[in-house]
């Protein structure tokens, strides 16, 4: 029997290539490369100081690497270098195609907006006009985000940390974003809020099919979102492989002991 053709994976949607970045002499991250497909999500874990902020500032655009470059498949143009694209294409790409999901909310928010203009204000900034639209489809993803409409006209600040963050997610989903960069979205939240946050943006991210870059040092937060993983430690990729894999086999004694700590927690 002939066997099947292998289907193609599709290319990547980022390749990042031998990314390094210090401060002075502290190193940030060194030498990392990986890519992410199309509707991938990809974790990054590691320990406090591990580089993981560092390295998702640099390929989010928000820090320039000192060397590496960054390979991203535009929607309508194809693979471009992000290094060399200008300030304003950058900040056009950010808005049109990525989303940054902040672990504090008010660093993505903003506070003096409304929930609703907080949402609507994304697809007006790549176009959207119809003020009745905009506003339905705000309204759609407060929904979505489980924020009562009753709250559409209220600022942020009157709203809990769990509904800033279900708001922040919202206001980053609501143009379908293709890449999604998330740093600790459940950070700060109690236990039982970030169950229900988890399930909520797992769900999104496997309806849209978003591919995402999660940084955390939550090893439950990547179980459930992630498909791939890459563990850092002082600044460099220690291994890395499906997170099924490496959670429940890991090969690096600094992996066996984050898992380990995990489970006597
Ligand atoms: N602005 C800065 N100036 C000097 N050193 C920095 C700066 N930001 C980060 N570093 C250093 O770079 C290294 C990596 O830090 P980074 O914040 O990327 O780690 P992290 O894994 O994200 O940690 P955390 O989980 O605590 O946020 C650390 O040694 C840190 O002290």
């Amino acid at each position: 029997m002939i066997p099947a053709p292998k289907r193609a994976l599709p290319p990547p949607l980022l390749s990042v290539n031998g990314v390094s970045r210090s401060y002075g002499k502290q190193l940030g991250c060194q030498d990392i490369s990986f890519s992410v497909r199309p509707g991938e999500v990809l974790g990054i874990v590691g320990e406090s100081g591990s580089g993981k902020s560092t390295l998702l500032a640099c390929i989010s655009g928000r820090l320039q690497p000192d060397t590496g470059s960054l390979v991203y498949d535009m929607k309508d143009r194809g693979p471009v270098d992000i290094l060399a694209l200008s300030e304003p294409e950058r900040r056009r790409l950010a808005r049109s195609e990525w989303g940054i999901v902040h672990q504090n909310p008010r660093d993505g928010l903003r506070m003096d907006f409304t929930a609703g203009g907080n949402v609507g204000e994304r697809p007006m900034a790549i176009g959207a006009r119809h003020y009745g639209n905009i506003r339905s489809e705000a309204q759609n993803w407060l929904e979505k985000v489980e924020i009562d409409l009753s709250r559409t006209d209220d600022k942020p600040k009157t709203f809990s940390g769990g509904m800033q963050q279900r708001l922040q997610i919202a206001r980053n989903l609501v143009t379908r974003p293709r890449l999604v960069f998330m740093d600790e979205p459940t950070g700060g939240l109690d236990v039982s809020v970030q169950a229900r946050l988890l399930d909520l943006l797992r769900g999104l991210v496997r309806e849209l099919g978003i591919a995402a870059i999660i940084v955390t040092h939550d090893l439950a937060v990547v179980r459930l979102l992630a498909d791939r993983l890459m563990v850092m430690q002082r600044g460099r990729v220690i291994e890395e492989g499906l997170t099924d894999q490496v959670l429940d086999d890991p090969h690096h004694p600094y992996t066996q002991l984050l898992v380990s700590s995990v489970l006597q927690a």
